[in-house]
Parts: C-alpha cells; structure tokens; sequence
C-alpha cells in the first residue's frame, strides 16, 4: 500500500472509479503535480470481496486503454498505485470514521450508481455502520466537524460521480435530512452547507470492466495475474460545475486531463445523457431479444446499426434542447464511433440492469418531445416487450428472446412485477389494451403515458413490427 498522506476518500471500489477517477490521480502523480493518496471504502457489504483482492495486491491494480485517440490506434497499460487505505466500513466503522479527522484531506469522490445516491431514512445506532452512502458521509463529516471544532478551512470538496442530475445539490440535501434525522447540532448543519462544496458533475467514458477474453494471455505475458484489473476506451471527460480555480486544489485540468471546471453543466450532461446513454438504452432491448450480446454487434449489425443511427440523428437531436444542432451532430458521430471500438466488449446485459429508470431519464424525454417518431417508439415497445418475464422460485425475473434463450431482468422490484403481471393478462385483451395497461403504470414510468395521445396505438403497431408478441 502506498504511503503519501489521505487527501481523498473514495466510497465506491466498482470498475468505472478505477478506470477513471483514480486513473487521473495516477496521472497526476505521474507528472509530479500531486502527493496525496486515496482511502477506498466499499458502499455495501457485497463490496467485500473486491477490497480484499485489492488488499491481496497490495492496493495495486492495471488500467488497460485501448482505441483511437485522435485517429491513431492506442493501447496503454497503467500500474496504478493510489490506494493508501483500504477501508471496510462494516468490520472497521471506526476505521471509516476517523477518516473523517484525516488533516489533509480535501476531496470524497463516490460512484455507488443512481441507486445509492438516494435518502432512505434508517436509525443510526452510535458505533454500529449506517447502510446508506450519505448517511456515513454524514457521520465522517460529523466526526471531521468535532474534531477540528468546525474550523472552515477542514470541510471539503464533494464531487459525487452518479449519473444524476444535480448530483452534488442530491448529495449535500441527503446529508443535510440524515444530519436532522440523527439530531446533530445545528452549528453542523450551518458547516456543512457553508463550508463544504458539493458540486454537480458529469462523467463520460466506457469502462468496460475486466476483460474474460483476453485476461489470462495478459497475465501470461505480465507474469502475474491481476483480479482487480479494468479496461477503458481512451476518450474521457469529467465536467465539473465549479469555479476554474479549484484546479489549484485537484490540479486535473492543469495535468492536461479532459477536466473541464464550468459555471453550468446543463449542455454537457443533456448531450452525453440523451444521446450516448440514451442510444444504450434504446438498442439494449431489442438487440437482446434478438440475439446479440454486445454494443459493437449492434454497431456492425446492418438493419439494428442503421436504425440506431437514423433514430439518434433524427429523433434524439432534434429533442435535445440546445440549439448548436451541428455540434450535436458531431457529438453524435463520435459516440457512434466509440461504439465501434473494436478493442472494447461493452455488454448489452450490463446497460441493460435498471433499464426502467434509464428509460426514464435517458429516452423518454425525447420520446415525449414528439410521441410520433418512429424510432423512439420501436425502442419503447421493445423495452416493453424486454419486461415479459416470470418469476421463479427464488423471486427472479426471467424473460424469453424471440429464439427462446432466457435472460434475467435486474431492475426495481415494484416494476418488474407490475409490467409482468400486464404480460399475465395480455391474452385477455388486444395488443392495443395491453400497451394502454402498461403506459398507465404511474408508480412505473413516473406519469401516465397512456394519456400521450396515439402512443398505446404506436407502440402496438411497433410489436407488430418486430414480432414481439409472437
Ligand atoms: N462503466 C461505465 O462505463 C460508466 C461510465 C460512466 C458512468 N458510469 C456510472 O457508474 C456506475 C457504476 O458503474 P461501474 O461500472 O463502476 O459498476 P460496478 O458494478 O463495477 O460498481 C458499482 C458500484 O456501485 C456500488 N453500488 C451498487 N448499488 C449500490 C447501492 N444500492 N448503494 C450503494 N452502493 C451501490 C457498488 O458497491 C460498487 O461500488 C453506473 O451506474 C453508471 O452510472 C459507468
Ligand atoms: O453505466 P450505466 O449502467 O448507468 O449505463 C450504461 C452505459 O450507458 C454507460 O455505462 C455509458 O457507457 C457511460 O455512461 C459512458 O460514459
């Protein structure tokens, strides 16, 4: 484990922080402009067994990047070395806490998906781990508070990597609730909020994990193998609404780092999140349900490629409200060239977990822009048609593709039940009554879209298209 001092505490040990965020601190270690180091911490429990291999390796772990940057084929392997701490909150809380009294720290970056930047409210039991990510920011800022008797200088800069809007505004509302909650002091409330700078970000780069394919011939030729291992695209960008002279503090930009410090991150985030994520999700369920595995697949397929492409420039930037329509469409072209690295396995089943709530976010507004494209409604009837799925015996949900081979849905509970048990009653009505059930599933798509006018009939007609009630 290294031994620079604690400036940054990680919560968060998944793949896309460390083909990312600790990837730029190796780098700026490299280049000489930083001393600090990272203590890692786990969010949930389940994230164990990853700090354990981390903790085997002595925190050490590769990047590998590969694809094109500027035109020219790259590949690049990093030993990043960041880690100083590796903490598990669970057998160590009091190891998690005193973090909090750390005296150089400066920065907590997390990424704990959209579903652990949330407030559920949970009783705090002094000495026993809380299970939600803000709620132990809560406790490690509180610690920090008391020991340094709410010195302004010692509170921190938050920069939470969830794919939420508002992300850093999500975060500082949460602590502040589970800071009510528990009873602490208002002069904590008053420090928080005065002296610590959550700040909204947005992150963009394809992080696809360990490589199955090639693992073992790598570590042939490295002569040791690496189970924490990650590999990347080239292309990133960590937009951060903050002023540009907090690069003195986490030099990132400064490094030559694709960091850009911004008075509103509105355009950056409605561009990556509307047309590359919501490319993701709108070809994920159709490309599973007829067969394919993985995003270049689909890139390469000639009738799905096309109609992701056709669908992006035709639906999905005319929705974006922006008005550099140019600079979309060449936004757009360069996603769709990510999407063709051919160094990189992007799998259709990981975009496809919580496919509910991307669709949500990442689609329906450009649906709802204009009910009547063609495109965005095949994509809604196939993500419709995904959820067709029955529980087993252990409550998980298994859906059929259209060639018969099963897939397991991972989304919210409450949602897959309720569209599976419209599926249970398709038979009983027409294609047509079907799709009106499921749009009106307020609890499930946040508003009754079978009030849109026309799109239960559209959807029924795109099921027809793509023989999805065969
Ligand atoms: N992988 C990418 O290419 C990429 C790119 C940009 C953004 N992201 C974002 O990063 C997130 C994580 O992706 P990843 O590739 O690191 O996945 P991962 O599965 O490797 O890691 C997920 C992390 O989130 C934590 N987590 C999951 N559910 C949680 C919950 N309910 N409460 C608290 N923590 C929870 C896990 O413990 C783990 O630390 C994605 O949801 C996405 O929003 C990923
Ligand atoms: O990571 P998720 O599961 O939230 O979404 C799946 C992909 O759309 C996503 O990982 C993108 O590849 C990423 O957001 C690119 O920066």
């Amino acid at each position: 484990m290294m031994e620079s001092p604690v400036t940054i505490v990680q919560i968060g040990e998944g793949n896309f922080l460390r083909g990312f965020f600790d990837w730029m601190i190796h780098v700026l270690r490299q280049q000489g402009l930083y001393n600090g180091s990272i203590a890692l911490c786990q969010p949930r429990p389940s994230g164990r067994a990853k700090l354990a291999k981390l903790r085997d390796q002595h925190g050490i772990y590769n990047l590998v990047t590969r694809g094109f940057e500027h035109g020219e084929q790259v590949e690049r392997r990093d030993t990043i070395a960041v880690f100083s701490k590796l903490i598990d909150p669970y057998t160590g809380w009091d190891a998690f806490l005193a973090l909090g009294e750390e005296p150089q720290l400066q920065v907590v970056v997390s990424n704990t998906t959209e579903a652990g930047l949330v407030y559920t409210p949970e009783a705090y039991e002094d000495g026993k781990p809380v299970l939600s990510y803000p709620g132990k920011l809560t406790l490690l800022l509180y610690r920090r508070y008391e020991k340094f008797g709410g010195e302004p200088e010692k509170g921190l800069l938050l920069l939470p990597c969830e794919l939420l809007e508002g992300n850093g505004d999500l975060l500082r509302e949460c602590v502040l609730r589970y800071a009510q909650d528990w009873g602490l002091p208002e002069e904590f409330l008053a420090w928080v909020s005065k002296h610590n700078r959550f700040l909204n970000t947005l992150v963009d780069r394809i992080v696809t994990g360990y490589p199955e394919r090639e693992a073992d011939d790598w570590f042939a030729e490295w002569g040791y193998s690496d189970a924490a291992l990650v590999t990347a695209e080239p292309y990133h960008l960590f937009a951060i609404e903050g002023k540009p002279e907090l690069d003195h503090l986490l030099p990132l930009a400064k490094a030559g780092l694709e960091v850009k410090w911004v008075p509103d991150l509105t355009p950056y985030r409605l561009r990556k999140v509307r047309l590359l994520n919501g490319a993701h999700t709108l070809m994920t369920p159709l490309s599973i349900l007829r067969g394919l595995t993985h995003v270049r697949e689909v890139m390469e397929h000639e009738e799905l490629g096309s109609f992701v492409r056709r669908t992006v420039r035709d639906e999905i930037i005319p929705a974006v409200p922006l008005p550099a329509k140019e600079e979309l469409l060449s936004y757009a072209e360069s996603v769709l060239e990510r999407f063709l690295n051919p160094f990189i396995e992007h799998k259709l089943e990981a975009i496809a977990m919580n496919s509910v709530s991307k669709f949500k976010a990442r689609l329906l507004p450009s649906l709802l822009h204009d009910p009547s494209r063609h495109g965005l409604v095949l994509g809604f009837a196939a993500l419709l048609r995904y959820y067709k799925a029955s529980a087993d015996a252990d409550g998980r949900y298994w859906g059929r593709t259209f060639e018969g081979s099963t897939y397991e849905l991972k989304d919210d509970r409450a949602a897959l039940e309720a569209l599976a048990v419209c599926w249970s009653r398709s038979a009983a009505g027409s294609p047509e009554e079907l799709a009106e059930s499921m749009l009106a599933l307020r609890e499930v798509w946040g508003e009754d879209l079978s009030k849109v006018r026309g799109l239960a009939e559209s959807v029924a007609a795109a099921w027809s298209e793509i023989g999805a009630l065969r």
